[in-house]
């Protein structure tokens, strides 16, 4: 069993609702995403994905599908609080905004990210790690052994 990751980023702002620090304030990051799944290598000749446990294209296309092409320079907005009327306006002026169903932390980002991954995989891999970097100093660590 073999894991391989692989790397993106996106910039993407938010805001903490009644976040008791400076993150209550609209900001942007230029998140850092590390994206590892597990599985064989395939072993046959006659298999374009000769020596590959997925095309590292593959796990891109997903990502780009899935995650960059949505929330790459968007606003993404608690969608449950009352900055919903925020998005709104923003929206009504021409602003990408994401409204998700949870606070828009890393922690639970990454829950969102593995599950939108997990739907997208083939059934011979799976996803093992994630790693998501807000800056450079601080980052969540999503580990599949860790799930219930
Ligand atoms: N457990 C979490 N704490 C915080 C989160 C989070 O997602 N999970 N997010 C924020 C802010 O959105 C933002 O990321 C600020 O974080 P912080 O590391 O405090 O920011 P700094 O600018 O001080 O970062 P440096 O890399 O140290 O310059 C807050 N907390
Ligand atoms: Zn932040």
């Amino acid at each position: 069993m073999i894991r391989i990751t692989k790397i993106f980023t996106f910039e993407t702002a938010h805001v903490l609702y009644n976040y008791d620090g400076k993150c209550k304030n609209m900001h942007g990051h230029s998140y850092k995403l590390f994206v590892a799944v597990k599985g064989n290598p395939i072993n046959d000749l006659d298999h374009p994905k000769n020596g590959m446990v997925v095309d590292f294209g593959d796990i891109k296309k997903i990502v780009k599908s899935e995650i960059l092409n949505v929330w790459d320079h968007a606003v993404m907005l608690n969608g449950t609080s009352p900055h919903k009327k925020l998005g709104e306006d923003l929206e009504n002026q021409g602003h990408k905004v994401i409204y998700c169903d949870y606070q828009p932390t890393c922690e639970n980002m990454l829950y969102d990210i593995a599950n939108k991954i997990k739907k997208q995989l083939p059934e011979t891999v799976s996803l093992a790690y994630l790693k998501l970097h807000e800056t450079e100093n601080s980052y969540g660590e999503w580990f599949a052994e860790d799930q219930d």
